[in-house]
């Protein structure tokens, strides 16, 4: 299956929600009125679009005053273009800058969100490319997460850094910058703990590990991707406030856009956070994640 069949698949729940809708409120030959202007600007927040853009939708469809009115596949080609615009000033694949190597990248999210299948994604497309890639298991709050993230690395077959549960995660982090810089490692990407129950803790760890790390490389980390779960749908939203609070967050992955109905909050977060999309998880599988692409996304969320 190709990507974009992918991306399809996998986005069919949030594509039924809206494409149905927006099918069910195109006119015809009738002309666009304000009654079906708020039903259209209801259902874009209804898919989770957010206020913002779904306004800005509804003004863009009554300027074009639709006298004749709009049939569905219009109506569809018009939301799907206003996505894609949001969506094409935020896309950004990550990239391998850092000189002098390696390029670190601290991936951070609540736990279950999908950070430790996305790290290993994510070492699987760097190593792709051939970029050298190196793993530090920075979850030593639970020992499940160090085990997991150890079982991927072993199938990537990239090395990983780790300590026992409970072992400072600063410290780790720190050994790991080392050890990569050694071995002359382009990438090296480290697991945070998610435990959004003591935020100042969290807080204060992801601060100390930060200073740690600059101390061997005063530009690092030059990435810190939030990853966020699509199903929690609005409450996406908050973690990105709460993650830029507390880890100064450069960019988002959302997940498990195959499992959800919820797909619009990502259009949500692009207008509201203006933070770079790296990329999106359409599966469970390796070749799950992929770069993000605005009209692709633009045109499957709508369901062209
Ligand atoms: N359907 C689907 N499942 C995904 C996707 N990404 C991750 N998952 C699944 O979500 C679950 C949680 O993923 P993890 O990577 O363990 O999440 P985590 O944030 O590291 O969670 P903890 O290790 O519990 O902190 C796993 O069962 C993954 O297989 C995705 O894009 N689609």
């Amino acid at each position: 299956m190709s990507w974009l069949d992918r991306l399809k698949t996998g986005l069919t729940r949030s594509t039924a929600k809206l494409g149905d809708s927006l099918a069910g409120l195109a006119t015809g030959n009738v002309p666009l009125d304000d009654a079906r202007l708020d039903e259209i600007e209801e259902a874009l927040i209804g898919a989770d679009l957010g206020p913002a853009v779904a306004g800005r939708i509804r003004a863009r469809l009554a300027d074009a005053k639709f006298a004749r009115g709009i049939d569905a596949p219009g109506l569809k080609a018009a939301v799907a273009a206003e996505v894609t615009a949001v969506m094409a000033a935020v896309a950004k694949p990550l990239a391998v800058t850092a000189f002098p190597r390696p390029h670190v990248i601290l991936v951070v999210g609540v736990n279950g969100s999908g950070k430790t299948t996305t790290i290993a994604k994510l070492a699987r497309r760097f190593t792709e490319q051939d970029y050298t890639v190196m793993l530090a298991a920075g979850d030593t709050f639970r020992a499940a997460a160090i085990a997991q993230l150890k079982i991927w690395a072993e199938r990537i077959g990239v090395p990983v850094v780790s300590g026992e549960q409970g072992a400072d995660a600063p410290g780790l982090a720190f050994e790991a910058v080392k050890a990569a810089r050694e071995a002359g490692t382009d990438v090296l990407i480290i697991d945070t703990a998610g435990r959004l129950q003591n935020k100042a803790g969290l807080m204060d760890e992801l601060a100390k590990m930060r200073r740690v790390i600059q101390k061997l490389s005063p530009a690092a980390p030059h990435d810190t991707v939030l990853v966020l779960d699509a199903t929690t749908g609005q409450n996406a939203l908050n973690q990105i406030e709460v993650f830029r609070d507390v880890a100064k967050i450069t960019g988002l992955v959302m997940t498990k856009l195959d499992g959800s109905a919820r797909g619009g909050v990502l259009v949500a977060a692009a207008e509201k956070f203006n933070l770079p999309i790296h990329a999106i998880g359409v599966g469970e599988g390796m070749d799950d994640l992929r770069p993000f692409e605005a009209a692709d996304f633009g045109a499957a969320l709508v369901g062209n």
